[in-house]
């Protein structure tokens, strides 16, 4: 994570810093979305766009004002905000129903290769019934973000059964980035190697603390520009985590919403004391 969070360059603006989308929060799941949006601004995120239910407009201004709103069931609104994003988001509280499983299938199919698209929640419940999709997302730079069940729907291994070996045969034949959570979670690169997380625990056992983990990595991958990519979701996962790790020191659990107000201090003092040595 040193080598990550970088200080930022004086010749900048807020489009250096990554064009972030995220697409979830149907009528009943709205904060999921909420999370991530705020998440992803306070991170660093340069411009952020949420596509939500129209339900959600009024919570997502008065919650996160730095964040546009788009209209996620206006199919021209949402494939023009899908073109302009870097960095997308698609699943928390997005639901499985029907609809939903149009909006998934709009935004995947506009999607291109240069784009990174972290797929969490419901649009990884939606993509594991649906095969077109699944290979879509391998020719793209994908971030599934899995817990346990939803990689089970996902890769087809029972829980009881998933280990670092099944895990990462079924990873491969995604060819995509894996980041599955857990107490310790393992993230599975696409060139065949893995890391383990050694921070956080169940402190973080909070609603929404998934949804909000897509936020940073958005915001990350959005701002921090290296030749590996996967370096950077290890990072976002790892401060997500050492963050969780940091507040739980003075507090029993550690909300979602914890996270999102500490992120700004935490990363400050993470470029500091790289600074300083
Ligand atoms: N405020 C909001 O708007 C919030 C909205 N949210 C949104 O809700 C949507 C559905 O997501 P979801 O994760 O809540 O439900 P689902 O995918 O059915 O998984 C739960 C099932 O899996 C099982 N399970 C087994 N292992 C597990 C593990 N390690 N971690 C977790 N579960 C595990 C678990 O077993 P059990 O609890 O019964 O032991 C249960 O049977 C999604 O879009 C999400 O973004 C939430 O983020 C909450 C805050
Ligand atoms: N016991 C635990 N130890 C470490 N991290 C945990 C624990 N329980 C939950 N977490 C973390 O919280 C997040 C939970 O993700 P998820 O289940 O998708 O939440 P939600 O969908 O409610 O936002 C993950 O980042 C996970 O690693
Ligand atoms: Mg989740």
């Amino acid at each position: 994570m040193k080598q990550v969070i970088l200080p930022r360059p004086f010749k900048s603006h807020k489009g250096n810093f990554g064009r972030v989308l995220t697409i979830g929060g149907n009528e009943n799941y709205g904060g999921a979305i909420l999370m991530s949006s705020s998440a992803a601004v306070h991170a660093g995120a340069g411009l952020v766009s949420c596509a939500t239910d129209t339900k959600n407009l009024t919570a997502l201004h008065s919650i996160v004002p730095e964040a546009m709103f788009i209209n996620y069931q206006n199919d021209v609104e949402l494939v023009n905000a899908v073109d302009a994003a870097n960095v997308l988001v698609i699943g928390p509280g997005l639901g499985t129903d029907a609809t939903a499983l149009k909006i998934l299938q709009k935004v995947i199919s506009n999607t291109n290769t240069k784009q990174f698209i972290i797929v969490d929640g419901s649009a990884i419940t939606l993509a594991a019934q649906e095969p077109a999709l699944l290979e879509i997302l391998a020719t793209r730079k994908t971030i599934y973000t899995p817990h346990q069940m939803e990689w089970q729907r996902l890769s087809g291994i029972e829980i009881s059964k998933q280990n670092n070996i099944k895990n990462a045969l079924k990873q491969q034949e995604l060819e995509a980035t894996v980041v599955l959570k857990k107490y310790h979670t393992t993230i599975y690169h696409t060139d065949g190697s893995a890391s383990q997380l050694e921070v956080g625990g169940p402190y973080m056992s909070t609603g929404g603390m998934g949804d909000t983990l897509t936020g940073i990595i958005a915001a990350f991958l959005g701002q921090f520009h290296f030749k590996n990519y996967e370096h950077v979701v290890d990072a976002a996962v790892y401060a997500h985590s050492a963050l969780g790790q940091e507040l739980a020191a003075s507090k029993y659990v550690v909300l979602p919403t914890d996270i999102i107000n500490h992120l700004q201090h935490f990363m400050s003092n993470y470029v500091q004391s790289t600074i300083q040595k």
